[in-house]
């Protein structure tokens, strides 16, 4: 080889190498090129992201900025979605509603929201008396018998006497000249079917079963307690026959104390407006009155004067037979062992209550199906039990 090729060969290999470095350089590049791509990519993103965050808060404030939407009732209604209503500053005024807005809804006595500057209708409110309503439990006629009512038979016998027969047959108290009781008292202890036991009487009856829990209502409707008691006895005149049963009564019944303010006042105006309709109530109707407290030591006298709920009932926890018959009750559907003792299971549960008997064999269950049996044996209402005990 000639000395002028060895030169041009090491300048090729030169070249080579420079190729070599360039190419490494330019890989480099496009990975850094491929980096700053996808760091762009990502910050786009959370632009996007943050764009949409900013245009929902500044929604949100621009709602906490709107003004105020005023309430009022509409008074009539005319053609061309227009309607008369009554705010609460007493004017009446003829305003439009939206085409939007269902006209079915838009009836004489609906309350609505205003716009403050235009004063046409926003939207249909949903009522007071619905609102109010949705408060207690409706039932016609419930499906509950004496039958599945265990261990209560004193209770059983003076319910009957009391408030079924007054509303089956009132000539039998006209004929010898006697007023039956107006309200019934049942007191007891938690869970000891004092609900079961209004229920029945409501099934027995053919009655709509009207359910009231005193303490609810006066956290809910404060300062409204006396016109929801109003509704709730022209609610009962409508669906009679029917059983107003109002449980916790001591929740506005308690023994009155004196300077009373505030929230306990309001308290006080729902248990007057309580005794008034119970005043001004026929006993020999078709509407019967059930209240039932735990503390029964604690009622104001003036609600079991005479004439009001003054007729007591104890519905005490169930003693070892009471127990069996509820045990009894509630596994009637439930596959079961034919060694099962009821009896010795009696013996255990003593100061279980009819609800704790019955959480009892719903564990007992739970135990069998845990174990993947099709039976329910006696091992599994021991285990319930136990765990009932340390739950109670
Ligand atoms: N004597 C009973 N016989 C059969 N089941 C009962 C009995 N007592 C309670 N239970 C069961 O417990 C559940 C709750 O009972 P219920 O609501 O009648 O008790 P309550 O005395 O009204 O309780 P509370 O004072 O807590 O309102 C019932 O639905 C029923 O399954």
């Amino acid at each position: 080889m000639g000395e002028s090729e060895e030169v041009l060969l090491e300048k090729i290999r030169t070249l080579e190498d420079e190729n070599k470095i360039l190419k490494e350089e330019n890989t480099e590049s496009t990975k850094k090129l491929r980096n700053l791509e996808t760091k762009e990519l990502k910050q786009n993103v959370s632009n996007r992201q943050l764009e949409g965050k900013i245009k929902e808060l500044k929604g949100e404030i621009k709602s906490f900025k709107k003004t105020p939407l005023i309430l009022a009732t509409i008074t009539e209604v005319f053609d061309d979605n227009r309607v008369g209503i009554r705010g609460h500053v007493g004017h009446d005024f003829v305003v439009t509603y939206p085409g939007s807005i269902d006209k079915d809804k838009v009836i004489a006595g609906a309350r609505v929201s205003l716009n403050q500057d235009s004063l046409a209708v926003v939207e249909v409110l949903p009522s007071k008396k619905e609102a109010d309503i949705m408060a207690m439990e409706i039932e016609e006629k419930p499906d509950i018998n004496y039958n599945d009512i265990g261990g209560l038979e004193n209770a059983i016998v003076e319910i009957k006497e009391t408030v079924e027969l007054p509303i089956k047959k009132p000539e039998l108290f006209e004929e010898i000249g006697i007023d039956p009781p107006k309200g019934i008292l049942l007191y007891g202890p938690p869970g000891t079917g004092k609900t079961l036991l209004a229920k029945a009487v409501a099934n027995q009856t053919n009655a709509t079963f009207i359910k009231l829990v005193a303490s609810e209502f006066v956290n809910k409707f404060l300062g409204e307690g006396a016109r929801y008691v109003r509704q709730v006895f022209e609610l009962a005149k409508e669906k009679s026959p029917a059983i107003i049963f109002i449980d916790e009564i001591d929740a506005i019944g308690t023994k009155r104390t004196h300077g009373t303010q505030g929230a306990d006042r309001e308290v006080q105006r729902t248990l007057m407006q309580l005794l008034s309709e119970l005043d001004g109530f026929e006993s020999r109707g078709n509407v019967g009155i059930i209240a039932a407290t735990n503390r029964p030591d604690i009622l104001d006298d003036a609600l079991i004067r005479p004439g009001r709920f003054d007729r007591t009932i104890e519905v005490p926890l169930p003693n070892k037979n009471g127990r069996i018959n509820i045990l009894k009750i509630h596994t009637e559907k439930m596959k079961i062992d034919e060694n099962i003792d009821f009896e010795s299971i009696s013996e255990l549960t003593e100061g279980f209550s009819g609800a704790d008997l019955k959480a009892a064999c719903t564990e007992a269950g739970m135990f069998a199906i845990r174990n993947e049996r099709k039976k329910v044996i006696s091992k599994d209402f021991m285990d319930a039990i136990d765990k009932i005990i340390n739950q109670i």
